[in-house]
């Protein structure tokens, strides 16, 4: 396949693109931070000064930037991506953000005759350094099919969801579920806690019974050690539940449960806990607990 830009390397993008490069694709990264592209440089990977430089020089550029603000400002702003946007180029943002966000740079994209793929995930840091992500694509069919043999090698399962927006509102679905579920988690943990029961015997409990699944058996245990190494930054998931909680006003969907997550999670923020780990939501309940 053609060289692969590469836009963002955070947690996910760094996790990416190694395994890219580990792959063999020839990788021209660029972050905001320039400097964060060193261990890339590494594994192989050349740099790019500016997003623009990326697209100049790559025909299929993947973006994986933390949210709609950062995204937007990665295409439309001075030096961005859409500047050297033409024909038979291809731009693939991977990112979490809302569909409106996605369907603005699908347009800016596909008016300068470039194709546009929205690209999000579900797994975390572990899964993207192992090729195991679930991809949500959806836009321009004939991108996604040219560009599948990338998304192999990153992901274990690809979905093509049809028109621009639905990748974008599939995987704000599955967060606002996931983010409710680690705060019921994190209540039972600390219930079980308090009432003097032994919160290891209640993980190997739930993990043999109809509710036993990964982030439980994952996180719970460095949970009850009070650790939260970030995989995914708290910041991020409750940008996915305020998204989320927004896709529920607009289709008039009751969402009390989802609330009260985001609420738990603005709480973990207004504590400084955005870049530890969405799991330290649960400082919020055992702090709460014990000052009372
Ligand atoms: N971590 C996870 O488990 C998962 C995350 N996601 C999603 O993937 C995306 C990336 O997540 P993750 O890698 O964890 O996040 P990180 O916070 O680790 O990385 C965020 C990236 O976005 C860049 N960025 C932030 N603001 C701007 C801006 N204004 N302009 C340009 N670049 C900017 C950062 O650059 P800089 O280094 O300069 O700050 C960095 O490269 C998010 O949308 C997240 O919701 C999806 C699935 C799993
Ligand atoms: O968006 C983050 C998803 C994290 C996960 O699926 O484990």
């Amino acid at each position: 396949m053609e060289e692969i830009g590469f836009l963002g390397t955070g947690i996910m993008g760094k996790a990416m693109a190694v395994n890219l490069l580990r792959h063999g694709f020839k990788v021209t990264v660029w972050n905001r931070t320039l400097s964060r592209c060193d261990e890339l440089v590494q594994h192989g990977a050349s740099v790019g000064e500016t997003p623009a430089a990326v697209v100049e020089k790559c025909k299929y550029t993947i973006a994986m930037l933390s949210d709609p603000a950062a995204a937007l400002s990665v295409v439309f702003d001075k030096d961005g991506a859409l500047e050297q946007i033409c024909g038979g180029k291809g731009y693939i943002d991977m990112s979490t953000v809302d569909a409106d966000t996605s369907s603005k740079i699908s347009e800016a994209i596909t008016s300068k005759g470039g194709c546009f793929v929205e690209a999000p995930v579900s797994g975390s840091k572990k899964p993207a350094e192992d090729g195991q992500l679930v991809i949500l694509a959806a836009g321009d069919k004939a991108l996604y099919d040219q560009v599948l043999p990338a998304l192999d090698v990153l992901g274990k399962k690809s979905f093509f969801l049809g028109q621009v927006g639905n990748g974008a509102k599939m995987k704000l679905v599955v967060n606002m579920i996931m983010g409710s579920m680690m705060n019921a988690f994190s209540e039972g943990v600390v219930l079980a806690d308090k009432s003097g029961l032994d919160p290891h015997t209640l993980l190997d409990v739930l993990d043999l019974g109809a509710i036993a699944n990964p982030m439980f058996k994952m996180k719970g245990p460095a949970m009850i050690n009070n650790s939260y190494p970030p995989a995914f930054p708290l910041k991020h998931q409750q940008k996915d539940m305020r998204l989320a909680l927004a896709l529920g006003d607009e289709n008039a969907v009751p969402m009390p449960v989802a609330a009260a997550a985001n609420e738990a999670f603005k709480k973990a923020r207004s504590l400084g806990l955005g870049d530890h780990d969405f799991s330290a939501v649960f400082e919020t309940i055992r702090g709460a607990q014990s000052s009372t």
